[in-house]
């Protein structure tokens, strides 16, 4: 049986009806029943029930050509991508089992390799699971291209039925689409520099208080962030964003049929490079304030700040992070963004001193908004700082028992490395730092540290603190960079300082051969040619020993 592509033409498609794609996508993940009437087969294949109840999927490209049987038990339709754009467009690389990236295979090996057995992967939603997108506009206004560039090229793949993508943000491009259209809205051209609408982030809220827990995710609000082709809101021609803007709020803002739309949002950006978003933003309708509730806080998001685009398997990975904090740790924050993962822990864990470092300045106004709705009663000494990591690093890990690390996907700077490789040779030696504490009566003259100061956000605790001088115990590093933390993990084994506990993985790009990455190190080394197993039964006797010989 072939099974035809259902492909309706995009002005028909309506939000709901788009809604009702997408509770189709929600059935099929949960039963095969509903597989022969999928929307997303491709026009290439086809697929046959056979009488054992397997089902054989046809394909005349060669590249990915399978049969589903008995002896593939785990190849089935319900891990599948199934997605027309396959292909076509850049954003997924494989689109069979997308519940196991080929790439967890070689996470196994090489974490088994450096003595960590136990080696986890989490996998959640294969589908709708991206809540924000960085979509290029090109084309024309009659028909415009919203999607990503296709392999190696600068040539938009429209990517309407993306199977990624929330269905919210799906909805709202076809709502945009219909913008553009109507308004005459001229796409970007980059060879000429001319059009007027560059690009467009879509961010989904699913944070409803009004909503049932269970309905939330699935009815998610759009905040748009168009990139106009312009200085400013003074400059000619911006009636048309302001128009484009009222547009997709009468039809999709609080007052339409149907609430799509949480916000609209402008970013100016004229430069030819290939930044996408230019420094001036300005909110236009609609909710100023987006608000996700993610590792048990409240987080507040604007458009400039750094958002993780799986909001869901984030909060996996922050409950997972959790277990590994000890109550009422300090908490140093690295590459921090808007603090999420450390106003988690200041909450969750209970912590003395939360402490966030970040190099987009930007990201303070989320953070601020943030601190004011945690709990009144949390009692912990909480900062947020406006610096770049890079520079002494050991400035910040100072007094820290947790330092946190969440670098792009570049990897660690080389320099906090080499910082976090040198703390077993500090030992309990308070470090005279010319920025630390013990100096802090004397007159500071570094102009990152002022900077820094000046544009730092403290909540202090009511409790006073200790000081002492201590330097962190564990080091927890997500990564999303999977050749860079390999890398990053061999030298911050080399020299004895940290052992590697724990990692785990989680399933946050599925489609893609990325997976974001929970490793736990510890202080002090790992005896040569032990594997971490064996390291751990030798630590353990010596520890029962030491127990008995205290007893005696
Ligand atoms: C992968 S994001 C993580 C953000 C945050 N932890 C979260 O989950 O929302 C990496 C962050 O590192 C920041 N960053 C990049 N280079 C930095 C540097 N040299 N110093 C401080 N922060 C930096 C980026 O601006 C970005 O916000």
């Amino acid at each position: 049986m072939a099974v035809a592509i259902r492909c309706a033409p995009l002005i028909a498609l309506t939000p709901s009806k788009l809604r009702e794609r997408s509770a189709e996508r929600w059935a099929m993940a949960l039963t095969f029943a509903c597989v022969p009437s999928s929307p997303s087969l491709r026009s290439n294949q086809t697929l046959t029930p056979n009488r054992d109840k397997t089902l054989t999927i046809t394909s005349t490209s060669s590249k990915d050509s399978l049969s589903l049987t008995k002896q593939d038990p785990g190849l089935s339709l319900s891990t599948a991508l199934q997605c027309q754009h396959f292909e076509m467009c850049s954003g997924c690389a494989h689109e069979w089992r997308l519940d196991q990236p080929h790439i967890i295979k070689e996470a196994n090996n090489f974490f088994s390799g450096i003595g960590v057995p136990d080696f986890s992967f989490d996998s959640g939603l294969l589908w709708e699971w991206r809540c924000r997108a960085k979509l290029a506009v090109r084309g024309s206004s009659n028909n415009p291209l919203i999607g990503l560039y296709q392999e190696g090229t600068h040539s938009v793949a429209d990517i309407p039925f993306c199977q990624a993508h929330h269905p919210s943000i799906n909805a709202a491009v076809n709502l945009l689409k219909q913008g553009i259209a109507a308004l005459s809205i001229q796409p970007y051209d980059e060879d000429m520099g001319t059009g007027e609408l560059r690009y467009v982030q879509m961010a989904v809220t699913t944070y409803n208080t009004s909503l049932p827990v269970g309905e939330r995710y699935r009815n998610g609000r759009v905040q748009v962030a168009l990139v106009w082709n312009s200085r400013s809101e003074q400059s000619p021609g911006v009636e048309k964003l302001n128009a484009l803007s009222d547009f997709l709020w009468s039809n999709g803002g609080c007052s339409a049929d149907f609430h799509l739309i949480h916000s609209v949002w402008a970013n100016f950006q004229t430069s030819s490079n290939n930044i996408i978003f230019g420094n001036r933003w300005r909110h236009l309708i609609g909710e100023r304030d987006f608000w996700e509730h993610i590792g048990g806080i409240d987080i507040s998001l604007i458009p400039s700040s750094f958002g993780q685009a799986n909001t869901k398997a984030f909060d996996s990975l922050l409950q997972k992070l959790q277990k590994y904090i000890p109550y009422g740790a300090s908490v140093v924050d690295l590459y921090a963004g808007a603090g999420v993962i450390g106003l988690s822990l200041a909450v969750t864990r209970k912590c003395r001193t939360v402490k966030c470092v970040e190099v987009n300045k930007e990201s303070k106004i989320s953070f601020e908004k943030s601190i004011g709705r945690l709990p009144k009663s949390l009692d912990c000494n909480i900062s947020w700082h406006h610096a770049d990591v890079s520079v002494e690093p050991l400035y910040w890990l100072e007094n820290a028992d947790v330092v946190v690390v969440d670098p792009p996907r570049k990897g660690l700077h080389p320099s906090l490395i080499e910082a976090l490789g040198k703390l077993s040779k500090l030992g309990k030696k308070s470090v005279r730092m010319s920025g630390s504490s013990d100096l802090k009566g004397k007159e500071e003259k570094r102009p990152w540290v002022l900077r820094a100061r000046e544009a730092c956000v403290e909540v202090e605790s009511e409790t006073n603190l200790d000081k002492h001088q201590s330097w962190p115990q564990t080091l927890i590093y997500i990564s999303c960079g999977w050749e860079n933390f390999k890398e990053d993990c061999r030298s911050l084994l080399s020299n004895n300082t940290w052992r590697l506990e724990k990692a785990h993985a989680f399933n946050f790009f599925p489609g893609t051969q990325s997976i974001e990455v929970l490793a736990v190190f510890k202080r002090g080394g790992q005896f040569k040619g032990q594997t971490g197993t064996k390291k751990k039964k030798k630590r353990m006797s010596k520890i029962t020993r030491k127990a008995v010989v205290n007893m005696h």
